[in-house]
């Protein structure tokens, strides 16, 4: 059964479709993680979860209740951390997190929550005069201190140092744990990777592909390279041959070689049976990056196709 389950969702802006019939079902304690190009409709959807929005057309429910029109029944649900936070500026973080752990039922400690996002030197420290990367934490704290059964989390780590994100990870896997459904969108690939159960691409407003980290790089054409340096003359030719590659070039004394997994296995293999010593190995294989290039913009795949 889906927490969330969004049906033929369409919004526009003027002229500007900003979200084109998107479908999408998110499972009660998963993490989806949402990438897409800059404009692509990523934060209109969340916005349109968190009942900030009402749909265009189409329908969104969450844990079976309109969000734009039961926001009283759902806040105590929800922990919202959007781009624009849209604090007032004269609040200071303890008040802030004061205010915001009043909303819930059984709020985490505010204090121990400063603590671990760095924030325990700004407690008595205005919105306004805080830095963008503390504003950031503050909005991250704000989102999961009512330990909520749904968080959305717009642009995560945005801004923030790479020892802030990690203690960021740390709470949203503590979420996880906890049994928290989590929506985050994001553009680093080592967070979506790290975090995320599924992971939906959406580009012009619609989902290009949506699966598991490991499933888009697999489904992805993007080869795995394998580069080396040949001990004696290699008939290229005979590699193109191989299983399961793709390319070969030769750029001096150095062979490149692309294809699947399978493909490095092969030419291994026939360089040992010609007496060809492997020089200067690499092996890259291809990685969510290169998959989110290769996937964005082409038609919807999902685990079944
Ligand atoms: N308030 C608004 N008024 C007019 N157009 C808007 C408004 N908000 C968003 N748009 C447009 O709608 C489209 C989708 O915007 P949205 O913010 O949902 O994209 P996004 O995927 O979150 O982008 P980003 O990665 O840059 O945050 C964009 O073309 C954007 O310019």
């Amino acid at each position: 059964m889906s927490i969330i389950q969004i049906r033929g969702l369409r919004m526009t802006y003027g002229t500007k479709v900003a979200v084109d019939g998107l479908d999408l079902d998110v499972a009660e304690g998963e993490i989806l993680g949402i990438l897409g190009p800059n404009g692509a409709g990523k934060t209109t959807t969340v916005e349109c979860i968190a009942g900030l929005r009402r749909p265009g057309e189409g329908s969104v429910q969450v844990a079976s209740l309109d969000p734009y029109v039961d926001r009283t029944a759902i806040t105590p649900l929800m922990g919202v951390q959007l781009q624009q936070a849209g604090l007032q500026a004269k609040l200071t973080v303890r008040e802030a997190l004061e205010l915001y752990a009043s909303f819930y039922d059984h709020p985490r400690d505010g204090l121990e929550l400063a603590e671990r996002l760095g924030l325990s030197e700004s407690i008595d420290v205005r919105y306004a005069k805080l830095s963008g990367g503390q504003q950031q934490r503050l909005a991250i704290a704000l989102a999961l201190i009512g330990r909520p059964r749904i968080a959305l989390l717009d642009e995560l780590s945005t801004g923030l140092d790479p020892r802030s994100r990690r203690d960021v990870w740390g709470l949203v896997e503590e979420a996880r744990e906890g049994g928290a459904t989590v929506i985050l969108v994001t553009h680093l690939m080592e967070e979506a990777h790290r975090l995320c159960d599924r992971l939906a691409l959406i580009d012009h407003g619609r989902i290009t592909a949506i699966d598991s980290p490991e499933g888009l790089v697999a489904r992805s054409a993007a080869p795995t390279i394998m580069a080396f340096t040949p001990s004696q003359p290699v008939d290229t030719g005979a590699l193109w041959d191989l299983t399961g590659v793709t390319d070969v070039r030769q750029h001096g004394e150095r062979i490149e070689l692309a294809g699947d997994d399978d493909s490095v296995t092969a030419a291994l293999g026939w360089l040992a049976r010609h007496d060809v010593r492997v020089g200067r190995l690499r092996v890259t294989e291809s990685t969510l990056d290169d998959a989110y290039l290769d996937l964005t913009g082409d038609p919807v795949l999902t685990e079944e196709n």
